[in-house]
């Protein structure tokens, strides 16, 4: 490859020129650059006979069977299950795309080393669960359908058997069976994946399955053995915490992947990113297919439309292009087309964020360009915002974005970013567990008879996010006192719905407001991805066509207006959401939550009322869980936040934008130049009196009269 050239050969393209040079020479993947690997026991036997596979062209020509052996932990599998039978608890460390996540569970089934019970995989995601349950079950062969000896369970899915040997699940799912049974007596081995991601999930599950095996041992009861997995961890740190585990590093990897970056920082990394894409397309064969990270379904939309309308170009070089996107937000059935093979003679770009940064395979894939940020959730307990920001990923969130080529075949990633970028970055991702609102996880650790305060973190989130927490669930009602090791009944109650407490509490409330058809339409609407478009060229006109839905009250009833209306189109959904500029899968998607939520709520016993056009009841009833979220507007026309009195403003998406209600009641805070509030309704001081009395007085608050 040249040593500096030029991205953009095609200024018809009307893309910002760029300069992109490779390391001085191509960086092979090799252990010396790749990250770091542990100086623990080391399994190494017969690397040399890994050279005659080592072109990936000849991917189809070789059976699913003789793929597994070509693996590189496929020669260490006698003494890894050695040492597995070894040790209760065992660190596997290995290099991406080596086989850790599809090839170990088979190796220990195989063995029968689980007895009776089950192996149990966490995966961070549940495209990865999914995605990997179904290649498994592909390898087993001989006719068998994931669910069988091999299965997945993921929020809201269970395809598993009681043939199920092998149980693909995601973090989220392991905690919430840990709810019901904190001994996890389902499973004889639990693989704790992908732990450098530190989830907030995988963190408690860390002291969940601990304390899992400590208490079968002194009970005499089935043994549990835990294997953790990565191929970017801090292995000391980790053995450290689980009793100073012996830790195993499973060398060689499968394919060599060429690392560029860029010569210069781009701030505009979007355009970068389309631009490097062309690059790739003019000079790659057709099926060599290309994975993008981006940070968030906006960002996505555009550089996938973009590469879109410029892949329409005459004149721009290179075989026909399929455009994906995958995101959280996005319902499942399309989130896993990703991995749908491209026809022949058509190039497969997906554009993603970090939901694909780890464990996933998607085969063809070939390039990476990795824009080198995340979006990342970031709690501050003193000022009790949530935000949600853009930043720099870490160097091990590089390595895994790295890691997605070269497992079927030699791969290259793009780093948008400078070497020295690179350096600069964190070498590991902070713990979710130290940034984030801890208030679910106390509520659930209470659900397990578990005071946050005394459980065996890894790494401790910071004492002030578990105050915070605990005063929450007490405002909530989940609990008497910050003390308390018991949840109140509504607590209880709360732990059924797999939301945040603060929007459990809220349809818990509903039947005192006769509104909980109309708050389970709320509260479905937000947890997924906006279901407003506004093309940046069409803004006015989505504006205008959608203003009927407007209402003085705010957002929360302006999406609840706009719902009602989509729920009676029938047929022509399609048509109606295009002329009102609605996301159809994301309204899709939030019907789909809607669904499930209802049927918690008949299954608790609830009584599914409507409050018709009375507003009121629909807002004080958000404000049952939103309480803590009011700003109120000061005499300068700034609001500032009743709870920690932070200077805030109105976001321009907001209906309330460019008006001024007295008081306004936020569902969530975004930083950009200033602390802006999202999705807003406007609520009476008197309610808060009516509905947060305690809050109101233990936290001194005192409203000026509503104007
Ligand atoms: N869906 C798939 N299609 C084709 N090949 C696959 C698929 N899934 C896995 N493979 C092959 O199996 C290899 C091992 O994948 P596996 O997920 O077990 O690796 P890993 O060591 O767990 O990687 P990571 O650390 O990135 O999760 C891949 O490199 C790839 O060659």
């Amino acid at each position: 490859m040249d040593s500096k050239y030029n991205l953009i050969g095609n200024n018809k393209l009307n893309i910002t020129k760029f300069k992109i040079k490779p390391k001085p020479t191509p960086v092979l993947f090799s252990k010396k650059n790749g990250p770091p690997s542990p100086k623990k026991i080391k399994l190494n036997e017969n690397e040399s006979n890994k050279s005659s596979y080592m072109n990936g062209n000849n991917k189809f020509k070789i059976s699913i069977q003789e793929q597994r052996t070509k693996l590189p932990v496929y020669d260490k599998k006698n003494k890894l299950l050695d040492l597995i039978r070894r040790n209760n608890t065992l660190i596997i460390m290995g290099e991406t795309g080596s086989g850790k996540t599809t090839q170990i569970p088979q190796y220990i089934n195989a063995a029968k080393l689980q007895n009776e019970g089950r192996i149990g995989i966490t995966q961070p995601r549940r495209v990865a669960a999914v995605s990997i349950a179904m290649r498994v079950a592909q390898e087993y062969g001989n006719g068998q359908q994931v669910g069988d000896t091999v299965g997945y369970t993921v929020r809201f899915e269970d395809v598993t058997s009681k043939r199920t040997k092998i149980k693909y699940l995601t973090d989220g799912m392991l905690l919430r069976e840990a709810m019901f049974d904190s001994l996890l007596m389902e499973y004889t081995v639990i693989i704790l994946d992908e732990a450098h991601e530190r989830t907030i999930h995988t963190d408690v599950l860390f002291g969940i399955v601990k304390t899992a095996q400590k208490v079968r041992e002194a009970k005499n009861f089935a043994p549990l053995k835990i294997l953790i997995m990565s191929a970017t961890m801090d292995v000391d740190h980790f053995s450290k915490y689980f009793n100073d585990c012996q830790a195993v590093y499973l060398e060689g990897r499968t394919y060599p992947v060429n690392i560029f970056h860029t010569v210069r920082p781009h701030d505009d990394y979007q355009t970068a990113c389309v631009a490097t894409f062309f690059k790739i397309h003019r000079e790659a064969p057709a099926n060599q297919d290309v994975l993008i990270f981006l940070t968030g379904q906006e960002e996505i939309e555009a550089v996938a439309h973009q590469i879109r309308l410029l892949g329409k170009d005459p004149e721009v070089e290179g075989p026909p292009i399929r455009v994906c996107t995958l995101y959280a937000a996005q319902p499942s059935t399309q989130q896993m087309s990703v991995f749908n093979p491209s026809p022949e003679n058509m190039r497969k770009v997906i554009v993603s964020t970090n939901i694909a940064e780890t464990s996933v395979t998607i085969t063809g894939i070939k390039y990476i360009i990795d824009c080198g940020m995340v979006k990342a959730r970031t709690y501050h307990p003193a000022t009790g915002l949530e935000l949600l920001k853009v930043q720099r990923i870490s160097q091990e969130q590089a390595w895994q974005r790295t890691g997605r080529a070269g497992r079927e075949s030699e791969g290259t990633c793009y780093r948008l970013y400078t070497r020295s970028q690179f350096e600069m970055m964190q070498k590991s991702t902070i713990p979710e567990i130290q940034r984030a609102n801890l208030t679910s996880v106390a509520l659930q650790l209470l659900a397990l008879d578990i005071h946050a305060l005394f459980f065996d973190f890894m790494d401790k989130p910071p004492e002030d996010a578990i105050t915070a927490a605990f005063e929450q669930l007490k405002l909530l009602g989940a609990i008497d006192s910050v003390e308390s090791t018991a949840l109140t009944p509504l607590g209880e109650q709360m732990v059924k719905f797999p939301l945040d407490p603060r929007f459990s509490k809220i349809l818990l409330s509903a039947h005192n407001f006769g509104c909980l058809e109309e708050v389970l339409t709320v509260v479905s609407l937000l947890s997924v991805e906006s279901i407003l478009l506004s093309p940046p060229n069409k803004k006015e006109q989505a504006n205008s066509v959608r203003q009927k839905f407007f209402s003085a009250f705010g957002d929360h009833v302006t999406l609840l207006n706009i719902y009602r209306e989509f729920s009676n189109v029938g047929q022509n959904m399609r048509g109606w959401c295009h002329e009102h500029y609605i996301n159809m899968r994301n309204i899709l998607q939030a019907r789909e939550v809607r669904c499930q939520l209802e049927d918690i709520c008949r299954k608790s016993g609830m009584t599914i009322s409507s409050c018709g056009s009375q507003m009121d009841q629909v807002r004080k009833c958000l404000l049952t869980g939103l309480f803590m979220n009011v700003a109120e507007l000061h005499r300068d026309r700034q609001y500032i936040t009743l709870d920690k009195r932070q200077v805030v403003s109105i976001h321009p998406s907001s209906v309330l934008h460019g008006q001024q209600p007295h008081f306004i009641l936020f569902t969530e805070v975004v930083q950009t130049t200033k602390c802006y509030l999202r999705l807003l309704s406007t609520v009476d001081s008197d309610w808060l009196y009516e509905i947060a009395p305690d809050y109101m007085r233990t936290h001194s608050i005192k409203c000026t009269k509503d104007s």
